[in-house]
């Protein structure tokens, strides 16, 4: 029988505030999506161990497309392994909103959403589960 926690998915919506451009065009850097695929492994480990546990690595980070301050990113992550104490997490992250080029505030829903960010990464946590 396969493990209930297999397949187990959290979304996450965040705005990229300008706060967070850092090159030129408005370029948010790297680690602000590894930051967002932190705090997707965080929810899952509540939701899989009943605690926050650790990330441990990545096997694998892609920056496939630009993250822009004034975004809306979607970041997703699934359960693809359970180990004893580690649990494997593959994530996306998407750009779902957009600024349009030239206005001043107008911003709209994008019908194809931009995959910017794939990883896989490694949580682990404590052995035994703090269960309130
Ligand atoms: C949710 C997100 C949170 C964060 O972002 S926290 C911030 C960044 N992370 C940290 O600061 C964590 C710092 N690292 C640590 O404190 C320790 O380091 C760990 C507690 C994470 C692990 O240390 P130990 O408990 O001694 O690890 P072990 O007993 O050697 O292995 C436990 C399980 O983890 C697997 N594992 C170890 N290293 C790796 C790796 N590099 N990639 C993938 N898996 C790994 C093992 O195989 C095993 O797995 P099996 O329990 O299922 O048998």
């Amino acid at each position: 029988m396969s493990d209930p926690r297999l397949g187990l998915t959290v979304i996450h919506r965040r705005y990229v505030g300008y706060n967070h451009a850092h090159y030129a065009g408005n370029l948010v850097d790297g680690a602000f999506t590894l930051g967002l695929f932190g705090d997707v492994a965080t929810e899952i480990c509540i939701r899989t161990d009943s605690d926050e546990g650790l990330f441990v690595g990545y096997a694998s980070v892609e920056f496939l497309a630009p993250v822009r301050a004034g975004d809306v990113v979607e970041t997703e992550g699934t359960v693809t392994r359970v180990g004893n104490r580690s649990r494997e997490i593959t994530f996306t992250s998407r750009v779902v909103c957009r600024g349009v080029a030239g206005t001043d505030s107008a911003s709209q829903l994008l019908a194809d959403p931009i995959l910017t960010v794939r990883a896989v990464g490694t949580v682990v946590v404590p052995s035994i589960a703090t269960v309130p």
